[in-house]
C-alpha cells in the first residue's frame, strides 16, 4: 500500500496509488495521516478498500508530505560508519537521537528554501520509519511489528546552526522545507526487510550519497527498540535513520547548497524526490 497526500500546501488531501499508478483521492473515506489515522490498523482499512471506486487525480497534482503535521520527527545521527568519519567523530556505541521540528515537513519536490544568513545548508538521504503503534520497552524482536511503513526523507541541515552555535542539533535541522518526506508511505508489509534498500542523492546531476541501509550502525529494529526504552513512540510519529556518506559537510573542500541547485534522490520501492534550492525572502 502506497499513502500519500497531494494538493496545495495546508490543504492536502489523503490518496492511495492504485494497482496502476494512479493517485486515488480518498477525500471522506479516511481523515487525513496523522496519529492513529496512519496507524497499522488505519493502513490495513485502506488496504480492504477497493480503490477503483474512488476518483483519479490529476497526476501534475502538487504531493505533500506522506505524513500530516506529526507530533514528534525524530533523527538518528552518525548511523553510517562512513559519515561519522567524513564529520571526524567516532562512530557511536549507543544511538544519537534529536529531533526536527515537525513545521520542516514539507513535499518531496517543494523547494528548498535556504534560511536567512545561512552559508552551510547540506543534504542527507535517509530511511524514514513512521509508527503505526504505541511502543514502549518493546524488544528487538518484535519492533518492526511497530513499524507502519517507511518513506524517503531528506534531512536538511544548517552546519553552522547545528555544530557552530552551541547546544543541540534541532537549530541546525528545523528551518521551514527541511524536511522533504515521500512522495508516499509505503506500508511496512512492502518492505520486509528495510536493511537491504540501496538510497542515492545527486546534487546538480552528480550522485554525491550512494549506500545501502544494510550499512546502518544500528537497524531499524534496533532504533525502535532502544528508542522505546526512553520514550512511548506514537503512531503517526517519524523517526529519520541516519545518512551516508557525501554530505557537503565531509567534502574536501566543504560544499554547501546555493540557490539553483537541484537535488534528486531515492531509495529502493519509496520512490524519489526532487528539489530546487532558494533563498529565503
Ligand atoms: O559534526 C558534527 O557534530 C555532526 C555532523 C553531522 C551529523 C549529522 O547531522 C547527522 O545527521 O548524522
Amino acid at each position: 500500500m502506497k499513502l500519500l497526500r497531494f494538493g496545495p500546501a495546508g490543504h492536502e488531501a489523503p490518496g492511495a496509488i492504485d494497482a496502476h499508478g494512479n493517485i486515488r483521492d480518498l477525500t471522506g473515506v479516511v481523515p487525513d495521516y496523522f496519529g492513529a489515522d496512519i496507524s497499522c490498523d488505519a493502513i490495513a482499512r485502506i488496504a480492504a478498500l477497493d480503490l477503483t471506486q474512488y476518483p483519479i487525480v490529476d497526476p501534475s497534482t502538487r504531493i505533500g508530505a506522506c505524513v500530516a503535521d506529526t507530533r514528534n520527527f525524530y533523527c538518528v545521527g552518525l548511523n553510517y560508519a562512513l559519515h561519522a568519519a567524513e564529520s571526524g567523530l567516532d562512530a557511536p556505541s549507543e544511538p544519537v537521537l534529536f529531533n526536527k521540528a515537525s513545521s520542516s515537513l514539507s513535499g518531496p519536490n517543494d523547494n528548498v528554501i535556504i534560511p536567512r544568513r545561512s552559508v552551510k545548508t547540506d543534504w542527507e538521504v535517509e530511511l524514514g520509519v513512521v509508527i503505526g503503534r504505541e511502543a514502549l520497552y518493546v524488544d528487538e524482536a518484535d519492533a518492526l511489528n511497530y513499524v507502519a511503513g517507511y518513506c524517503l526523507i531528506n534531512d536538511v541541515s544548517e552546519r553552522e546552526f547545528q555544530i557552530e552555535k552551541g547546544g543541540q542539533w534541532v537549530k541546525g535541522k528545523s528551518a521551514p522545507t527541511f524536511g522533504p518526506i515521500g512522495p508516499y508511505l509505503v506500508s511496512a508489509d512492502e518492505i520486509p526487510d528495510p536493511q537491504t534498500l540501496r538510497l542515492q542523492l545527486a546534487l546538480n546531476g552528480e550522485v554525491v550519497q550512494d549506500s545501502n541501509t544494510s550499512d546502518m550502525i544500528f537497524s531499524v529494529r534496533e532504533i525502535v527498540a532502544y528508542m522505546s526504552q526512553f520514550m512511548r513512540l506514537m503512531p503517526g510519529d517519524i523517526i529519520t535513520t541516519g545518512t551516508p556518506s557525501g554530505v557537503g559537510l565531509g567534502m574536501n573542500p566543504q560544499r554547501f547548497l546555493k540557490p539553483g541547485d537541484v537535488m534528486e534522490l531515492e531509495i529502493d520501492g519509496l520512490g524519489q524526490q526532487r528539489q530546487v534550492a532558494v533563498a529565503a525572502d
